[in-house]
């Protein structure tokens, strides 16, 4: 993909000439003709600017203040790096250690060659594709990390991460919220009767029954073993035990299908809220592993949810 450039000069001209010469190379163009100007470009445009062409020598904001506002604002909010090439009419070696020193990855000198030019975007093009490359993967194990390979759901870490999530949204907005344990009935006896691979598939066909049933907000995880947990965001109370029993008809209504075989499944649930009292993660889980443990200890293919 042919980057986006940030064309940073006060001269009218220069900034034009640029600008053309960079479209002629294929590249797309952004411009600014002073330092603030740099600054707020790159404020709307940082998640997919590639590169800045900075002059040095400019009023008020000069080219190296400018650079070192946006490194700032890149460092408060965890950006990847994006680099900065300054442009001046100065060959001073201090003129060029600033400028490295401001946060500046390299430094043309104007009249700028469009010989030079055209070969340091071709080199900053290399370090751009890398750099995509290395935000890929490295969402790609992020994804791989955070899932549950046999569901496809979140594993038990990335869960609880989203469970800290949303009970700190709990507490500063006052939404309150659900949190369900999830276990199948019995299910030693399915991995007796049918065999673990079965018993595999039942993990699977139970965790994408709910997840097609969940609203987008709601999280599904992979706690271990036969269980899981569900949190709904922002739920009424009085809606709570609806909406979990809904999810237990859902996996006890039809059995699961596998080589022929059909697999009776049911579910236990153990329901809690909360509501943003000073509790932490530890506490609410073990209220909803009460809940789930008394359904289990009373028949099982239930909910039991204590209004607090
Ligand atoms: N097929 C399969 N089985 C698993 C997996 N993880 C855990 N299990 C099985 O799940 C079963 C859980 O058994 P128990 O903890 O005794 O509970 P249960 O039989 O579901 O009984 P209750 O929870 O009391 O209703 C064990 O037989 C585990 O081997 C898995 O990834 N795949």
């Amino acid at each position: 993909m042919p980057m986006k450039v940030l064309v940073v000069d006060d001269t009218n001209t220069d900034r034009l000439l640029l600008k053309l010469h960079l479209s002629k190379l294929g590249y797309t163009t952004l411009e600014a003709s002073n330092g603030q100007e740099a600054i707020d470009q790159f404020l709307e445009h940082s998640q997919d600017l590639d590169l800045i062409l900075m002059d040095v020598q400019m009023p008020y904001i000069n080219g190296f203040d400018a650079v070192r506002s946006i490194r700032k604002i890149q460092e408060q909010q965890n950006q990847e790096w994006l680099p900065v090439i300054f442009l001046s009419a100065s060959a001073e070696d201090d003129d060029i250690e600033g400028a490295i020193l401001a946060g500046g990855d390299d430094y043309l000198m104007k009249p700028i060659s469009q010989k030079v030019l055209s070969a340091k975007m071709l080199a900053m093009q290399r370090i751009a594709d890398m750099r995509r490359r290395l935000v890929d993967s490295n969402l790609a194990l992020e994804q791989l990390a955070s899932t549950d390979h046999l569901t496809g759901v979140a594993n038990r870490r990335s869960f609880e991460l989203m469970l800290d999530r949303e009970m700190s949204f709990t507490r500063r907005y006052g939404v309150p919220m659900a949190l369900a344990m999830f276990d199948l009935d019995k299910f030693k006896v399915v991995n007796d009767t049918f065999g673990h691979d079965a018993g595999d598939a039942v993990l699977a066909e139970v965790s994408k029954r709910i997840k097609m049933a969940l609203r987008d907000s709601d999280i599904i995880g992979r706690l271990g073993g036969e269980e899981f947990g569900i949190i709904l965001h922002n739920v009424k109370e009085d809606d709570v035990f609806k909406v979990f029993d809904r999810y237990r008809k859902i996996v006890a209504e039809h059995p699961v299908v596998h080589e022929g075989a059909e697999i009776p499944i049911t579910a236990s649930i153990g329901v809690t809220m909360y509501a943003g009292k000073l509790e932490d993660k530890v506490a609410l889980l073990k209220r909803a592993d009460q809940s789930l443990y008394e359904a289990k200890d009373t028949g099982r293919n239930k909910v039991i949810y204590h209004p607090l």
